[in-house]
């Protein structure tokens, strides 16, 4: 079975396939081949200031994140963990150090790099699903796939979650999990490289948190697509290729779990 990586979006003929290369077990960098890296972040640091208080979010950050990797970020309350996925996701820029995406640089791009970037590569899912409570499911995904580049069908991202019957309901009409997973289907309909979560089953019981989780799986396993998940659940490790621990701005830890674990095998 062949280690290296075509480099293609959703590439299925590597390592994004049969996980055969598996990066090794680091504090920062984890060797990767390159035309199978995503990102690539050295020295990453983000200080916050106002007036004279400054805030240390982030510091000394070296990562590489494969293309297909499913990677969970735990750390306590205030890690940096939100400020590294902003960071990752173009939401925020690093104050110093450098980050590639697919070998391009991402620090110090504008405002309108950015927001190119965030609309062409990027998917998005935060702890509350920020729908339009006046439009449907359908619609509501609509508003993503009206101006992506290379959307999928409105219906196969309905699909790809599970809300097939329920694509005409409103969000007041669905629980929490089924508002959640319409808003999984709004962020990959545009075909994201990657998906960044953020305490996507915050607001979560333990059943619809499994069914959000699950569906992110599938969309990492099934369509290829780099998952990065923050989350306070350790038990949600289990799902991951990598587990990134954060602690005080910088990364304390990365783990390689034996086995990935299904969504239905995690307990909490
Ligand atoms: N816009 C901002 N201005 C000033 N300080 C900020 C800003 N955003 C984050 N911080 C600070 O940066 C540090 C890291 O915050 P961050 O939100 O990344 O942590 P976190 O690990 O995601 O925390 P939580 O788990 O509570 O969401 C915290 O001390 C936070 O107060």
């Amino acid at each position: 079975m062949p280690r290296w990586c075509c480099g293609a979006v959703r590439c299925r003929c590597c390592w994004c396939a049969t996980r055969a290369f598996r990066p090794t077990a680091e504090r920062s960098v984890a060797a990767t081949p390159d035309g199978a890296l995503l990102f690539r972040a050295r020295g990453l640091a983000k200080t916050y200031r106002s007036g004279e208080v400054e805030v240390r979010a982030l510091h000394d950050v070296n990562l590489d994140v494969a293309r297909g990797e499913f990677i969970v970020l735990l750390g306590p309350s205030g890690s940096g963990k939100s400020t590294l996925l902003n960071i990752l996701g173009g939401l925020d820029v690093p104050s110093t150090g450098t980050l590639e995406f697919a070998g391009r640089r991402l620090d110090g791009a504008g405002e309108a790099a950015l927001t190119a970037y965030r609309r062409e590569h990027v998917g998005f899912v935060f702890q509350f699903y920020n729908l339009i409570p006046s439009l449907t499911v359908r619609e509501n995904v609509a508003l993503v796939t009206d101006i992506a580049r290379n959307p999928m069908p409105v219906d196969d991202a309905v699909a790809q979650v599970g809300l097939t019957e329920r694509r005409d309901h409103f969000p007041a009409q669905l629980s929490g999990g089924e508002q959640q997973r319409v808003a999984i289907a709004r962020a990959i309909a545009k075909r994201p490289e990657v998906l960044l979560c953020d305490e996507p089953t915050g607001a979560l019981d333990y059943q619809t948190g499994k069914l959000v989780l699950e569906a992110i799986a599938r969309v990492n396993r099934e369509q290829g697509t780099t998952a990065i998940v923050i989350t306070h659940n350790a038990a949600i490790a289990g799902m991951a290729d990598r587990v990134i621990r954060l602690g005080d701005g910088c990364i304390q830890r990365i783990d390689t779990p034996a086995r990935k674990l299904a969504p239905a095998e995690l307990a909490w």
